[in-house]
């Protein structure tokens, strides 16, 4: 928000070099949502301080200056800008202010697409087409007459006889626009960054056989001098049709929710409307009332622009921080001025990661583009560089964790630092230097065609070999490996790197993880987000995930905010995942390449002998990306158990996973296919016993019952005692239960 006459004369005169370069020159150097922000920051300065309003600001004047090399027109009747409106609310205020103006209630409106193209101001006589001239400043507008006449939705004659000026919107539809910037690709011509640029610039040309070969299309929306005495706008349009015009949807409504709901239904239909529409025009549909109502310093009372929602803002970035996931990695994230964003107030965003930033050139102070996409997190874009005001700073990576100070360590990135393409093992095609030539790996069988799945080696037709290359296609050289970005074709080998933590015991990283361990990803338990995992970590309750199991209501009580419910929920809620699904451990221990479907595949494949599953036998799984007998899959998680042997045992020892029986174990032995319960105390953790049970073979049951193999028997047996004895089911104590597992 600017607050001094001096930020307002800077917003002015960045505004004016924005409007030069979308209404003149015809290439816009940022989005209209920006400008329409910008424009709107400028517009509530100047309602709190009118008498600093500058004559030239863009709110006090209609379009830019008329382009110089084309013939002038003054317009017979002045032609407008619109007022925007970009919400409900703001919807109803004009409504309002409107009837207020009127003195009387208003129920009567018409609502058609806003179409966005270049407007067009066609003046007949006669019934011939004398002129067409653009729009320019609203009182005199560029002469493109003998451009119009190439447009064949634009009749010559009209069965209408008076003067009269029908005014529309020229562009281009969308397909036409698609086969007009191929063709300038084909022909090495940049392409136009948009159909309202292209209309423009094709209006706007000399010789009128370059706008007759860009297939513009007209579509009237309105009149200007008019002396036929219509009292309906929807009237007049149908008039203006049956005069040989294309037709615009108008549709009628009565009341502010009916042009809500229009407008509604108008979003739901724009991608499949054959042309570009930012909008919807709300208009009172009475001439005569519209005429009455008159015109602000530079739009119409009677019409609005009710602009569709779109999920990119401006707003300055004051400073980065360095936040560190449960990897080690570093995140920079931006902090704004705070901005609302399709509702939602936004103060934060990531920035990916230190290459970004420095390709992109984004300096604290500047003004950056954030976008929200459905739930995902808010995002920065690119700075806008134009808007510049020599207060900005660069940007240096940090050197040292922020969390725990450790020297930070550079990384491969798992993202492409210029499209932002998640690193998967298949960026990494053959190369061969002599010839510079990528090798990737084909889609389609190259004899036959069929198409092929990434994982085959074999065309499913007719065998072909399909894998990579080993020598070079073109020169027979040998190939090396190189990385670069599927999408973009970024060479990534010099890079920089993101960055990492590498302290295992790093504050952060421990948080972090024990977070994920507890979110939807993990175990779910509920109660367990951030903020209580930092209190519980700060006051020494946790130092780890294993700690939650050891956790007691006494301690909680003791802590700020903590009542009896809210420790006795936590307490069950972590009492409650003990004998989760063993796929969701796996996935809650946050192991790098190891989500969802592999954690899946791992308990299917293994059940709790996935512990002790070596890296050749995860590596010939289905689906774990093996590429020449490696897959990164196997060797994480494999890793990852070796590095952290200790942390699984001692959660082992609190949980038991339920895991699926797997009918035939790889180890053999005496428990092997046997269906075994345990009951009374035992010396070991019952979780460890199933655990080493299960490694044999065995099927843990809960109950004694006819299935029941043997009974596994320790201090103080429970009933299951009584139940296995009068069953015949063999009783085993804990020294006969050690030595056959001993000779397993
Ligand atoms: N990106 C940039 O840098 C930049 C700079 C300046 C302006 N702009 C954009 O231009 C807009 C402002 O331009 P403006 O003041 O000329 O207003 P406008 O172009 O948004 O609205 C007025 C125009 O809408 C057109 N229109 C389309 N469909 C219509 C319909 N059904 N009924 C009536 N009119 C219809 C008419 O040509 C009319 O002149 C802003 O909203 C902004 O998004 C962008
Ligand atoms: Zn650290």
């Amino acid at each position: 928000m600017i607050q001094t006459l001096q930020d307002y004369h800077r917003l002015v005169e960045k505004l004016c070099t924005l409007a030069h370069h979308y209404y003149v020159l015809a290439s816009p150097l940022v989005s209209d949502e920006i400008y329409d922000q910008l424009y709107r920051e400028a517009l509530a300065y100047e309602e709190a301080h009118p008498t600093d309003i500058l004559a030239h600001s863009p709110t006090q004047r209609v379009g830019g200056e008329v382009v110089p090399f084309l013939p002038k027109q003054e317009h017979k009747v002045r032609m407008w800008s619109l007022d925007n409106v970009f919400n409900f609310k703001e919807l109803q205020e004009w409504l309002k202010r409107l009837s207020d103006f009127a003195k009387a209630p208003l129920e009567s409106f018409v609502c058609s697409p806003k179409l966005d193209g270049a407007s067009l101001n066609l003046y007949y006589e006669n019934g011939q087409l004398v002129s067409a001239s653009m729009r320019g400043n609203g009182v005199v507008g560029e002469l493109v007459t003998h451009n119009a006449k190439t447009i064949r939705s634009i009749p010559l004659k009209i069965p209408y006889t008076k003067p009269i000026e029908i005014r529309g919107e020229v562009l281009l539809l969308k397909e036409d626009f698609k086969a007009l910037n191929a063709q300038r690709l084909a022909q090495n011509l940049a392409p136009f960054a948009n159909a309202r640029n292209a209309s423009v610039g094709s209006l706007r040309q000399l010789n009128s056989s370059v706008t007759a070969q860009r297939k513009l299309t007209f579509y009237p929306w309105g009149l200007g001098l008019c002396p036929r005495a219509f009292n309906s706008l929807q009237k007049a349009m149908q008039e203006v049709q049956e005069w040989g015009f294309l037709s615009l949807d108008f549709v009628a409504c009565s009341s502010a929710e009916e042009i809500q709901n229009t407008f509604d239904a108008f979003s739901k239909k724009r991608p499949n409307l054959p042309y570009e529409a930012d909008g919807m025009v709300a208009m009172l549909d009475d001439l005569e009332l519209q005429h009455s109502l008159g015109f602000t310093i530079k739009a119409p009372r009677f019409a609005i622009a009710y602009k569709f929602a779109t999920a990119e803002k401006c707003t300055k970035l004051l400073r980065v921080i360095n936040q560190v996931g449960r990897s080690g990695a570093i995140t920079p994230v931006g902090v704004l001025e705070p901005v609302s964003v399709q509702g939602a107030l936004v103060s934060r965003a990531t920035l990916d990661n230190y290459t970004q930033i420095q390709q992109q050139d984004l300096q604290i102070n500047d003004i950056v583009v954030v976008v929200r996409s459905g739930d995902v997190i808010p995002k920065i874009l690119r700075p806008l560089k134009e808007l510049r005001d020599h207060t900005q700073k660069k940007i240096t990576p940090p050197t040292h964790c922020p969390s725990c100070a450790t020297a930070l360590q550079a990384q491969a990135l798992n993202v492409c630092p210029a499209c932002n393409l998640a690193l998967l093992l298949k960026n990494k095609p053959n190369f061969c230097p002599k010839c510079v030539r990528f090798f990737q790996k084909p889609t389609h069988c190259p004899a036959c065609a069929s198409p092929l799945s990434s994982q085959q080696q074999k065309c499913p037709k007719c065998a072909y070999k399909v894998g990579l290359p080993r020598a070079c296609l073109e020169c027979g050289g040998d190939l090396i490996y190189q990385e670069f970005c599927y999408r973009c074709n970024l060479d990534l080998r010099e890079r920089a790197r993101g960055l990492v933590c590498p302290n295992t015991s790093c504050p952060a990283r421990v948080q972090e993880g024990i977070v994920y361990f507890a979110s939807k990803q993990g175990l779910e338990i509920k109660g367990l987000g951030d903020k209580v995992v930092a209190q519980l970590l700060r006051v020494g309750l946790l130092r780890g995930v294993a700690d939650l199991y050891t956790l007691k209501k006494q301690d909680l009580l003791t802590l700020e905010g903590w009542q009896e419910k809210r420790a006795d929920n936590l307490i069950r809620a972590i009492e409650s995942t003990k004998h989760a699904p063993l796929w969701r451990f796996l996935c809650a221990l946050g192991i790098e390449h190891v989500g969802k479907g592999a954690s899946q595949v791992l308990s299917n494949a293994f059940g709790l002998q996935v512990f002790n599953a070596t890296q050749a036998q995860i590596t010939k799984l289905k689906g774990f990306g093996s590429v020449e007998g490696q897959s990164k899959i196997a060797s994480s998680f494999v890793g990852y158990l070796q590095e952290n042997k200790t942390l699984i045992e001692t959660l082992l020892g609190h949980i038991a996973p339920t895991a699926p029986h797997i009918k035939e174990p790889s180890v053999g032995g005496f428990f092997a296919g046997k269906n075994v319960v345990l009951t009374g105390t035992l010396s070991q953790p019952r979780a460890r016993i199933c655990t080493q049970l299960e490694q044999q073979g065995a099927h843990i049951q809960t109950s004694v019952n006819k299935q029941t193999d043997y009974l596994i028997c320790g201090e103080n047996p429970g009933s299951k005692l009584e139940k296995a004895k009068s069953q015949g089911v063999q009783i085993l104590d804990e020294e006969t239960l050690f030595k056959h597992l001993k000779n397993a």
